[in-house]
């Protein structure tokens, strides 16, 4: 094995990769991983990483140092690959709900299954003084992986939904209390999220789960990152960034309504309102960025099942060579999640909804070595804790918002889960 790096140096990894016979990305949820991530497009590529051989916080040039010293000895297989999540707010402290989940980051996985055009590759990385055996655990890690039980087949056990009545009165106060600031002047937009709770009657497996939402949400990029027996794990309709070269593709998407009346957003001024506030800020977020900002153009829409957004896309070619994780920084939060100005959003968001966000509405990232990445936003999601499932979801508030419309859209918001989960329970 030519290795361009001495092995012996802990800084050194090998990382070499084995073609395997296809198999439903969910399934290997089931594999303890510290931590097992997921992250799975809409055009059927999917990854799925087991454990972690660099575990970096997630900074701006973060980047750097994922790959500095791996020696890719299967070049011609999909590259070596990084998954992460990120917090909403590195600021916030955990919860019971989200502790073992945080303070997530960006993992270098030590086993990832890589999924595209039909073909699937095992890769193994590894520190570099372990390099003469790589081949030998790729095959046998190969086995194990064709010996998983099919448990993303499993049926969902029931579950009913708890408490919602006092969730909503809060909610509703908490949409009144916000507008009451917006005009008093104090802010232009904040998004206020709301947990739903759910009981299963026995605990669910992770693999099951993300199966119904890949199933009925398969348009949207399916996410997971399970840790100490808990996942966070979820289908988003919205991208916070690609990067393929130095072209940056972002998206506004912001304005929602169920499916059946999408034609509405295009008449309704609160939703265009909403919309514009995001679309302003992405383009001032990646303005220092790119050569040239694109013209502005009217948004179109956005269709997941059950619900449509306006949508505007945005398309811009970098001025240098691309550093996803500050790009990503620069972007997060929208104020499709968190609201303008963002600091005071942020404050009153978290003084209003009173309990932690976690991993919700943070980013989702894939960075791949060849300098692709794609990074999404951890919406339409569910904590998994034993029996117990926490859905946030939230809508964003400007002047003229009524908290029964926005309790009604965060339903529907956490509908799309669970309409999934319910579409198999009923099969
Ligand atoms: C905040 C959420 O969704 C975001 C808020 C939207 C809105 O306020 O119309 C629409 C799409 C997302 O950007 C969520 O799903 O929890």
């Amino acid at each position: 094995m030519n290795l361009a790096l001495p092995p012996g140096h802990p800084l050194r990894l090998c990382s070499a990769a084995l073609e395997i016979a296809p198999l439903p990305p969910e399934r290997l949820l089931a594999v303890q991983g510290e931590p097992t991530a997921a992250f799975m497009a809409p055009n059927g590529e999917s990854w799925v990483g087991i454990g972690a051989v660099r575990w970096l916080t997630g900074r701006p040039g973060d980047g750097h140092a994922l790959w500095a010293g791996v020696a890719d000895v299967s070049p011609d297989a999909p590259p070596p690959t990084a998954l992460g999540v990120l917090p909403f707010s590195p600021h916030e402290a955990p919860d019971e709900l989200w502790a073992g989940l945080l303070p997530g980051g960006v993992v270098l996985p030590e086993r990832l299954v890589v999924q595209r055009g039909g073909r699937a590759w095992l890769r193994l990385t590894l520190p570099a003084a372990e390099a003469d055996t790589l081949r030998s655990r790729l095959a046998s890690v190969a086995r194990e992986l064709a010996a998983l039980p099919p448990t993303e087949s499993q049926a969902l056990p029931d579950f009913e939904e708890f408490d919602d009545a006092e969730t909503a009165a809060r909610y509703t106060a908490a949409v009144g209390d916000a507008v009451a600031r917006i005009r008093a002047g104090e802010l232009v937009k904040v998004v206020l999220a709301r947990r739903a709770r759910i009981a299963f009657g026995a605990v669910p497996s992770a693999a099951a789960v993300m199966r119904r939402l890949s199933a009925h949400q398969s348009g949207a990029v399916r996410y997971a990152w399970c840790r100490g027996g808990k996942a966070w794990l979820g289908a988003t309709p919205e991208t916070l960034l690609r990067l393929d070269g130095r072209t940056l593709r972002t998206e506004a998407l912001a304005g929602t309504r169920p499916e059946s009346r999408a034609e509405e957003l295009y008449a309704d001024a609160k939703e265009r309102h909403e919309h514009a506030v995001v679309v302003d800020a992405v383009r001032a977020a990646i303005a220092p960025w790119v050569q040239a900002l694109p013209p502005t153009r009217a948004p179109g829409l956005r269709r997941t099942r059950g619900l449509a957004h306006l949508h505007t896309p945005i398309e811009a070619t970098l001025s240098a060579a691309p550093d996803a994780l500050a790009l990503v920084h620069a972007l997060h939060p929208t104020p499709a999640v968190c609201g303008l100005p963002a600091d005071r959003a942020a404050t009153l968001l978290a003084a209003l909804e009173g309990e932690a966000r976690g991993l919700y509405a943070g980013p989702v990232l894939r960075l791949s070595a060849d300098g692709t990445a794609h990074a999404v936003v951890g919406l339409r999601g569910a904590l998994l804790a034993g029996r117990l499932a926490v859905l946030p979801a939230g809508a964003g508030i400007v002047d003229g918002s009524d908290g029964e419309r926005e309790l009604a859209e965060t339903r529907a918001k956490q509908g799309s889960v669970l309409d999934a989960w319910r579409a198999f329970v009923a099969a």
